[in-house]
């Protein structure tokens, strides 16, 4: 166990002062359970960055051994050099780490851990949900209903089925299998998805390895769950969406930057494509005036994609414990080797 030694002459006695290490949690919203666990091996201090200036955020950050944030913390150069020598690791509790400065955290020598496979299941669930409740127009019919707008005909709020469908799914990792499984069930007529080589577990679900242009030309149903990187910046781009069918819904639940936004908004416009529902857009929050609000063939949430308790609350624990294996110099699991 680390602790520091603190030793103030006072009064001619020696006085030894034991410290623990100091830990800044960058979220407001952490179980008790997991401040518990922190508590026993640090000094915690919870600062939302959410709001707070950048001034306030590079005071906060200065002297501390860890930080325990997540995908919305925006980890950069600045924030990691005021940190100073002191901070020897970054925990994010996401899965994504497109948010943190890869290079500062390598030129700085801290070690960075996300949370890996962790949600997988639960953001599969949101995603099926999203594509049912964009291509039946679930949220339409719903406002329908509740402003007096119930018509008693037949094919009134009629949407798309996903049976007998194209489904594609760019980026095949854990997310992207999870979904994959869930799709296994609506007897869908074929699974594409992207990957850098062929998956064999997508294989055995029947998914046939394609290329990002032939799966938007092919696709009824067009998931992105792909990681956000450089490679994949915009993968869903003007002349992609361009090919898309005419009643082609588009799903995303990775990070808002995979998509053109600005093209995504004309196309809906000008009824190009058929619907899109956003667990992830640019910028979030997304502003109350942006076009996207008002179509009603778009369904958006607040990046929740992973909100069970369950999936969450497991998150927290794994986080909380990988940031004390640092500490105890013991390997962390999911860490990036940078
Ligand atoms: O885990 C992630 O990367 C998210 O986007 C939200 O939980």
């Amino acid at each position: 166990m680390i602790i520091r030694l603190i030793f103030i002459h006072h009064l001619n006695n020696l006085i030894l002062i034991m410290t623990k290490p100091k830990l800044l949690v960058a979220m407001s919203s952490i179980p008790e359970l997991v401040i518990e666990l922190l508590l026993e091996r640090f000094e915690v201090e919870i600062f939302d960055f959410e709001n707070a200036t950048k001034k306030e955020i590079l005071n906060k950050v200065r002297g501390k051994f860890g930080i325990f944030c997540c995908a919305w913390t925006k980890i950069d150069e600045e924030l990691i050099k005021n940190a100073g020598p002191s901070l020897k690791v970054i925990r994010t509790m996401s899965v994504g780490y497109d948010h943190v400065d890869l290079i500062a955290m390598k030129k700085y020598g801290v070690r960075l851990g996300y949370t890996s496979n962790i949600s997988s299941e639960a953001i599969a669930e949101t995603t099926i949900a999203l594509l049912i409740a964009t291509s039946r127009r679930l949220f339409e019919a719903n406002h329908a209903l509740k402003t007096d707008g119930w018509k008693q005909s037949l094919f009134w709020m009629c949407g798309r089925s996903i049976r007998n469908s194209v489904v594609g799914i760019v980026g095949c990792g854990n997310i992207g299998i999870s979904i994959a499984k869930k799709l296994n069930t609506f007897n869908i007529s074929q699974l594409l998805y992207t990957s850098r080589g062929e998956k064999p577990e997508a294989k055995t679900l029947g998914g046939k390895l394609v290329t990002i242009d032939e799966l938007v030309k092919q696709s009824d149903y067009i998931i992105v769950s792909v990681a956000l990187n450089e490679d994949t910046k915009c993968i869903i781009n003007r002349k992609r969406i361009a090919k898309m069918k005419s009643h082609a819904v588009l799903v995303n639940i990775g990070r808002g930057e995979l998509i053109d936004q600005g093209a995504l908004i004309e196309a809906l416009r000008e009824n190009r494509i058929g619907g899109v529902g956003l667990d992830v857009m640019t910028p979030e929050p997304l502003p109350l005036d942006n076009p996207l609000m008002k179509m009603t063939n778009v369904v958006l949430l607040p990046h929740i994609a992973s909100a069970s308790i369950e999936t969450r609350t497991e998150m927290a624990i794994v986080t909380a414990k990988n940031i004390i294996a640092v500490l105890d110099n013991t390997s962390m699991i999911n860490e990036l080797q940078l």
